[in-house]
């Protein structure tokens, strides 16, 4: 097998189960079987399963790429945990609640529950790692989570990006650190989940915001001013959740937004872009095969700053678009006739 250069210190493979075989379990599913690890990854369709361990190809996906040799694909969750040392959850974060209520008895309890999902539940507002702390009792230094500007389809070809994985106990943090380092793929370990967690979820709400400037025909100028606001307003949100604020300089914060909203391969920028071009709400989900997580959470994010008080122009602006059905133009318009104010609030 090529050597991707996965960490030295990881003689003894480290078991991991990856639940969710959709874009980014597979790639990183490939990013671990590529450090070193022992991969099962769990999918809910036996014909993508199959194909996956008789030809190692995600056809769904990923169909002009090979899958390393270290990932096993299955749809027995009960196989997938056993003997996990992490398991990364990979599916929609609408889903996240009913599927880990599932699982939660198949794993081990010194298992570390790693997401990936940028997205914040609708109705409880609650993030990620605060579903999974609730439905799994599971502590601090059992959950941690990824983020960072990773785009799938950009992984899967080994270009290099860096990330960050966060656990509020940093030895966790560190041993996932060398669970998925490679030569391509380089993670800082960060303490502040929160932080990463906000950063990730909002930045698909800007990067929807951002498409809609797009679809609009509007320029450069708009769209760096977007994501500049937009980057202040997640900022904000985080420090009234008591994130620090130096998570949103890095790269779960501008590093994320900046990849997202210049990326033709986002889904939440391309999905905001069909909005902004005049496409409906339900055109446009007629034509999304995959997750653009900004859609839902845009609601759950805006009840989020709402319920800490704090003032979420853009977010506001995308939710009365993307659900309200208000004119794209027309939310523009009021988002420049808002009062004058300083840089810093
Ligand atoms: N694709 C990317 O580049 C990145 C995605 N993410 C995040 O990762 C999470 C997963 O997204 P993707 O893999 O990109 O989405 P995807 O749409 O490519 O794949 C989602 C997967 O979940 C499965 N799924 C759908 N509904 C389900 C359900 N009810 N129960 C179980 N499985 C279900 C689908 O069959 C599919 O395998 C999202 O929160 C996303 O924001 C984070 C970083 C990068
Ligand atoms: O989170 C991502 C990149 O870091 C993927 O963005 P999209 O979900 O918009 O494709």
């Amino acid at each position: 097998m090529e050597d991707h250069g996965g960490e030295a210190g990881n003689p003894v493979r480290t078991r991991v189960a990856v639940f969710g075989a959709g874009s980014w379990g597979t790639a990183f599913a490939m990013v671990l079987a590529d450090a070193g690890c022992d991969v099962t990854l769990w999918g809910r369709r036996p014909e993508v399963v199959d194909a996956i361990n008789t030809t190692r190809v995600n056809p769904d996906y990923f169909p002009d790429f090979v899958l390393p040799d270290g990932i096993t694909a299955t749809t027995d969750a009960r196989r997938a945990a056993a003997g996990a040392a992490f398991a990364v959850l990979a599916v929609p974060s609408q889903t996240l609640r009913a599927n880990l209520g599932a699982w939660t008895s198949l794993l081990d309890r010194n298992t570390v529950l790693v997401s990936l999902m940028k997205g914040v539940e609708l109705g409880t507002t609650l993030l990620m790692s605060e579903v999974i702390a609730e439905v799994t009792g599971a502590g601090p230094d059992r959950i941690a989570v990824v983020s960072g500007p990773n785009l799938a389809g950009e992984l899967i070809h080994r270009q290099p990006a860096a990330c960050v994985v966060a656990c509020r106990d940093e030895a966790v943090a560190r041993q996932l650190q060398a669970a998925c380092h490679t030569a391509y793929y380089r993670p800082y370990t960060n303490v502040d989940v929160v932080g990463c967690e906000i950063g990730g979820a909002v930045k698909n709400v800007i990067g929807l915001a951002v498409g809609i400037a797009d679809g609009l025909g509007l320029g450069d100028n708009t769209k760096a001013s977007l994501i500049t606001r937009g980057l202040a307003e997640t900022a904000r949100l985080g420090l009234a959740m008591g994130a620090d604020p130096r998570t949103f300089a890095g790269l779960a914060g501008m590093g994320d937004l900046v990849a997202t909203a210049c990326s033709p391969l986002s889904r939440n920028t391309s999905f905001g872009a069909s909005l902004g071009r005049g496409m409906t709400l339900a055109q446009t989900v007629a034509t999304t095969h995959r997750t653009a997580e900004g859609v839902t959470s845009c609601r759950s994010v805006r009840d989020l700053a709402r319920r800490h008080g704090v003032a979420m122009p853009v977010t506001e602006a995308v939710v009365d678009i993307v659900h309200g059905g208000k004119p794209p133009r027309l939310a523009v318009k009021e988002l420049m006739a808002r009062s004058a104010k300083p840089e810093r609030v």
